[in-house]
């Protein structure tokens, strides 16, 4: 059943067409990458679906619900969480703190202390609840802001490339930290690193110069001639 669908998504900005004609449809509990090249319209996609751009064309549904003129904020209280390519938590107070900021739009009281612990624990940062976040290693703060996204238990977790500026050993623990959340959460991860895609996603959407080149299981997309030559440079 689908949780995300788009129609016809378009943007153009002042003469470049960014996103033309987006079709997506994102059924619960899938995980769904999208790739392409620099510049495809991967974050301007993504910014239409979260609500942080204005299509020029086109709807965006969300459980059946036609949210295209609704508001981020309103988005994230339907369930939306997204965490960016630059990291955003508030370097000033600890991981705990981070957390509890965002679990607080979904729980009050006592049950925010145990939202922080398990959304932490699920990113294996338990042992850094106290540490200030502006301290934590680069990998360690977009790893946070997983957290950030979880403790708001959302319907839909749009990461967009949760995996650049990690070490190979955090590649690895976020890639286990993805299968652990598979089934239970419904993602859409924007990602370059395509041992992340292949070994994450159950379906690959691949955008080039803003449309859908292509659409599949990661092994279609890894032998699709098209994918390969506009993306994988191997064509
Ligand atoms: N606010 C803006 N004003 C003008 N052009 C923009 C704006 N935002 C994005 N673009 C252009 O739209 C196109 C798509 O950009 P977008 O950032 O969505 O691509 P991307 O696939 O996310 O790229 P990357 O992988 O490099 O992040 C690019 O040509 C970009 O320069």
């Amino acid at each position: 059943m689908t949780l995300l669908a788009t129609q016809g998504l378009s943007k153009h900005f002042a003469g470049l067409q960014a996103v033309r004609g987006v079709d997506l449809d994102l059924p619960r509990g899938e995980v769904r990458a999208l790739i392409g090249p620099n510049g495809a319209g991967k974050t301007t996609l993504v910014g239409m679906i979260c609500g942080r751009i204005a299509p020029s064309s086109g709807t965006v549904h969300f459980d059946g619900r036609d949210i295209t003129a609704l508001p981020a904020h309103r988005r994230i209280n339907l369930g939306m969480a997204y965490t960016f390519q630059i990291t955003s938590v508030f370097a000033r107070l600890d991981a705990a703190e981070n957390v509890a900021l965002a679990a607080r739009r979904r729980v009050r009281g006592e049950g925010v202390e145990a939202v922080v612990q398990e959304a932490l624990a699920r990113v294996g940062l338990a042992d850094r609840a106290a540490t200030l976040a502006g301290d934590l290693s680069y990998g360690h703060q977009r790893l946070l802001e997983i957290a950030m996204g979880l403790a708001q238990a959302p319907r839909l977790l749009i990461l967009d490339e949760p995996t650049q500026g990690l070490a190979e050993s955090e590649i690895a623990a976020f890639k286990s930290l993805i299968r652990d959340l598979a089934g239970g959460a419904t993602i859409l991860l924007i990602e370059h690193n395509m041992s992340v895609v292949m070994e994450t996603a159950n379906r690959v959407t691949v955008l080039n110069a803003g449309e859908v080149l292509a659409e599949g299981a990661p092994a279609e997309i890894r032998a699709d001639k098209a994918v390969q030559a506009a993306y994988l440079g191997t064509g």
